[in-house]
């Protein structure tokens, strides 16, 4: 068991949807520089858990902590963003007018306004800062084409970028690897697993392939009816018995 203190630790979470059980009794938890996958069935309460830990939704009941003393239950959208906690949505929402570098810089942690960071002088450790990122997400020759020139894997890894500029301490990714090739694919998961141990990631999917590349070595989580069904080793969840049976929908035998 390591001793390091958890940065996300959910404790009996519940969340309701008219009568419809999303979230049920819900335990979580997340050590600094994890990167965990979320897999699970559609409607296992995925996107439901990540609206919950940004504040998008607030649960029934239950407890949610960030970095141990940050109730996050206790906070809005916006305070627990500031916190450091990303989201990248499915679906792209980069600004497609403005250059790569320049959707980097209006993310940049420290940035007064969109006017400013636009006109205003950039600072050197600014210029650095997003020089490295242009690196990390293999941007770097694209720097100043238009973001909506960008092919959908390369907008996916702007976005990722614009969560390291914001200097996020837990990103939450939904589905990095929908719609995209299999070679984006893949390069999406090579620079996931380049900011593991740096970064504390989240990871929701749905492609298995993906879902291996990206964790082994690391810990597994799946969600099945709002409730962790089974978590651990990629190699043991998809062997286990349950999980089989809640993906091929196969039906309990009678005892
Ligand atoms: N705002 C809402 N109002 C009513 N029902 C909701 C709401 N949000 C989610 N639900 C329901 O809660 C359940 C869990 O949904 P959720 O989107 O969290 O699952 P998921 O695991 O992300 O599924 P998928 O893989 O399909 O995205 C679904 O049955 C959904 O219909």
């Amino acid at each position: 068991m390591s001793m390091q203190p958890y940065l996300l630790a959910a404790e009996g979470l519940n969340k309701s949807f008219s009568g419809f059980q999303a979230i049920r009794d819900l335990n979580f938890a997340l050590e600094k520089g994890e990167l965990r996958t979320v897999i699970g069935p559609n409607g296992a309460g995925k996107t439901t858990f990540l609206d919950l830990i940004t504040g998008r939704t607030k649960p029934d009941s239950g407890t949610l902590h960030f970095e141990q003393t940050h109730d996050l239950l206790r906070m809005n959208e916006y305070q627990i963003y500031r916190l450091g906690i990303g989201r990248k949505f499915q679906t792209p929402t980069v600004y497609t007018d403005h250059s790569v570098r320049e959707n980097l810089l209006l993310s940049l942690a420290g940035s007064r306004s969109i006017w400013h960071s636009l006109v205003g002088r950039v600072k050197r450790e600014q210029e650095e800062r997003m020089d490295e990122i242009l690196q990390t997400i293999k941007l770097t020759e694209r720097a100043h084409a238009k973001a909506g020139s960008l092919a959908h894997g390369q907008k996916q890894w702007l976005e990722i970028g614009m969560l390291l500029a914001q200097d996020a301490k837990l990103l939450l990714v939904d589905e990095p690897a929908a719609g995209m090739t299999d070679e984006e694919t893949h390069r999406t998961g090579e620079l996931l697993l380049s900011l593991a141990g740096k970064h504390t990631i989240v990871v929701i999917e749905h492609d298995m392939t993906f879902v291996r590349q990206i964790s082994q070595g690391r810990i597994v989580t799946v969600l099945h009816q709002g409730n962790v069904l089974c978590e651990g080793a990629v190699d043991k969840v998809q062997n286990d018995e349950r999980v089989i049976e809640v993906y091929l929908g196969r039906k309990k035998k009678a005892a």
